[in-house]
């Protein structure tokens, strides 16, 4: 997956593994019992990953949904696919090539829906240096979207916010 996003932004294929901004992974082991008021709840929430990419196991039950144009469409499972979501981080060093997905999943008369997340988030060492997007995707007639930003500042936002904030994206970007 890192080299294909890496090729499809036109940078050379090792371009993302060498930076290390998916170095790490978290893994997420979701189990969503069967709800008998499906209307007046969610299984997840709308939002963002805050992570650089995020692979994603779905079984047949379905509910996973991604904002399109304002519409929530459907994510139908298939059997032996994965789900690739840009996260938030992509979207910032791909200077919004990359567009991270908003989703949510809905709860559901039928169940228990269980999926798996991997998160893939930057290696300590590629934290410790500042974020900003990728250099060489930029020029006069495509100038920076977000500012420079240390790994630190981006996971305070969501630590001194809590849960239901919305993404990062606002506060780092500048134009
Ligand atoms: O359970 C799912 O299909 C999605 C979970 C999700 O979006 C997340 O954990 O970030
Ligand atoms: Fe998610």
């Amino acid at each position: 997956m890192a080299e294909l996003l890496s090729e499809s932004l036109g940078l050379p294929s090792d371009y993302l593994s060498n930076i290390e901004c998916m170095k790490s992974e978290a893994l997420a082991c979701l189990y969503y019992p069967k709800c008998p008021e499906p209307a007046k709840t969610l299984g997840t929430p709308k939002h963002s990953d805050t992570t650089f990419l995020t692979l994603l196991m779905q079984d047949s039950t379905g509910g996973l949904q991604v904002l399109h144009d304002d519409h929530w469409i459907d994510v139908p499972p298939v059997h032996g696919a994965l789900i690739a979501n840009i996260g938030d981080l992509m979207q910032i060093i791909s200077n919004d090539k990359f567009i991270s997905v908003e989703h949510r999943v809905v709860a559901q008369p039928v169940g228990p829906r269980i999926s798996v997340a991997c998160f893939f988030s930057p290696s300590v060492r590629a934290a410790a240096k500042p974020f900003a997007p990728i250099k060489e995707l930029l020029s006069d007639e495509n100038p920076a979207i977000y500012r420079e930003f240390m790994f630190r500042e981006y996971y305070e936002h969501y630590k001194t916010k809590g849960d239901h904030v919305g993404s990062a994206l606002l506060r780092f970007k500048i134009r």
